[in-house]
């Protein structure tokens, strides 16, 4: 055998990959085999949010952010040796089928044939600059106007900063909004602009809630709610913590027992989302870069490197200064502390709103995992009513037998969980950021969100034709309704 495939026969176990988890040693597991992106992540064309993968299981990122993908003579190149059986961590999802290849390929052709790119659309960069506009625009006149009329600039600014949250960072951070890395780190960074830490939002929604959406671990809830931490290097990757982060103040997920107070869930749980923001701002992120961890997530492939503490804390600085020090200037601390808060209630409150309705919603799939079970055995995805609608969109439809998609397939898990609304519209797609695209969205994270009304077709038709589900309601009215009935119904049903 030669030195260099000796090299990467060598067993190396995933604990030692967990321990190489900072930009300075970066390595990570792809479809077992243990990969060095140490160097490479300098010359990633996604840039450096390849890091996110330092000392994980990144196999479910790199399939679903290369929808051209990657060769394998490449992984080959970056391996130093492979996961021993024995280590290779359970995984909820299947992917034998040939679903998510033929969405990917459906897609990359049907924006060829637009003549669009994947990433970095002249649309998206245009907005971008107007909101950016509109943003400071708006903070101005709230320094600078009448304490009354300030109010109204503070709230024309929150919802100013709500789009820079739905359509700037969240492309960047993405990969989605330029193809130049750096471009996209700058269109990132402008989370930190807006008083919320970038580094916080890709832990919990691109290392979280992407990969794992709407699935939960039993065992992990279990030993939640006996007050057990389990130890770091025990904790299973494979868990949102958007549906578990806000129990037991609501209760999303069938899994958990619910509490007295959930009973009224739908009627103050509009109230909460307003504070949403402001607790990202004080409380998350702050606990985040002081503890790097965000609950199962480890953030020292962010917060392993000196320079991005600094970036952390010299933008919550400066930040603090224009969004609370400067309006105390002209106003006074209360008038200040008054308008600050107006301005990010109203934020919290139009975010909440459209991003909520997307994966907690009458009809939405959710799935449980138990690392104590059979891997797969333990649930399928299926409704908070204990429904699986794929089920019956597969009884539905003649697929021919190689083309059936596994219920836990990936990207079938991923459309059992997401819910689209106002699909197909250009405006409510450019007004929510993509968020009404939810579907598109999820299976295709690196694709710039205004290319999702012109790929949102290909994609319901290719679900029709698997057998797996696509729901879509017709406007953000209809779809809040829905969302309030499932709050409503979880907060009285039994755990599952
Ligand atoms: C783990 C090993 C990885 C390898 C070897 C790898 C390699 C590559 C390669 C070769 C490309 C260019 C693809 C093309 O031109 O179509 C690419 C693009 C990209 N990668 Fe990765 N990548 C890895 C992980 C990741 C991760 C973890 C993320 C995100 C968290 C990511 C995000 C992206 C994005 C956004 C692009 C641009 C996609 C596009 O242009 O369509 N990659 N990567």
């Amino acid at each position: 055998m030669c030195k260099a495939s000796a090299e990467k026969a060598k067993e190396i176990s995933f604990a030692e990959v967990k321990s190489h988890n900072t930009p300075k040693s970066a390595w990570a597991v792809v479809n077992k085999q243990v990969i060095d992106i140490t160097d490479f992540a300098k010359r990633h064309p996604g840039g450096d949010i390849i890091l996110l993968a330092a000392g994980k299981d990144a196999t479910v990122l790199y399939h679903t952010y290369h929808p051209k993908g990657v060769p394998q003579a490449l992984l080959d190149k970056l391996q130093i040796g492979t996961l021993p059986d024995s280590d290779v961590p359970d995984s909820y999802y299947d992917w034998s089928s040939p679903f998510y290849d033929t969405l990917c390929k459906r897609v990359v052709e049907r924006l060829k044939t637009l003549n669009r790119p994947l990433r970095g659309n002249s649309d998206i960069q245009i907005k971008a600059v107007g909101i950016l506009l509109c943003f400071w625009g708006s903070l101005y006149k709230m320094y600078t106007s009448e304490f009354h009329q300030a109010i109204v600039w503070s709230i024309v600014m929150g919802v100013f900063a709500h789009f820079v949250g739905t359509c700037i960072q969240h492309d960047g951070n993405h990969g989605a909004f330029s193809k130049m890395p750096f471009i996209n780190t700058a269109a990132g960074w402008t989370m930190d602009m807006i008083g919320a830490s970038a580094f916080t939002w890709q832990f919990q929604h691109m290392l979280g809630h992407h990969p794992y959406t709407n699935l939960l671990d039993v065992h992990e809830e279990e030993n939640k709610a006996k007050e057990i931490d389990t130890p770091m290097e025990q904790k299973d990757q494979e868990s949102d913590p958007d549906v578990f982060s806000s129990f037991p103040l609501m209760r999303m997920h069938p899994v958990h027992e619910p509490l007295w107070y959930n009973k009224y869930q739908h009627l103050y749980a509009p109230v909460l989302f307003a504070f949403m923001t402001l607790a990202k701002v004080f409380q998350q992120d702050i606990e985040v870069a002081m503890n790097k961890r965000l609950y199962h997530i480890d953030a020292k492939c962010r917060y392993g490197n000196v320079w991005n503490l600094v970036r952390f804390w010299g933008m919550k600085a400066l930040s603090t200064l224009y969004m609370i020090g400067l309006p105390c200037y002209f106003h006074g601390t209360k008038g200040g502390l008054i308008l600050f808060t107006v301005g990010h209630l109203t934020c919290g409150e139009v975010l909440a709103t459209m991003f909520i309705v997307n994966h907690v919603i009458e009809g939405v799939s959710f799935a449980k995992k138990d690392s104590r079970e059979e891997v797969n055995g333990s649930s399928k995805p299926a409704t908070a009513q204990g429904v699986t609608p794929m089920d019956e969109t597969l009884k539905a439809s003649s697929i021919k037998a190689e083309n059936k998609v596994p219920l836990n397939d990936w990207a079938a898990v991923q459309c059992q969980t997401s819910v689209n609304w106002s699909p197909g519209s250009w405006f409510w797609n450019h007004f929510s950021g993509g968020l009404s695209h939810q579907i598109e969205h999820h299976l295709f994270p690196s694709i710039c969100h205004t290319n999702y009304v012109h790929i949102q077709d290909v994609v319901e038709d290719t679900c029709r034709e698997f057998g797996v589900p696509y729901q879509s309601e017709p406007n953000l009215f209809v779809a809040y309704g829905k969302m309030l009935n499932h709050l409503k119904a979880m907060g009285r049903m039994k755990a599952l």
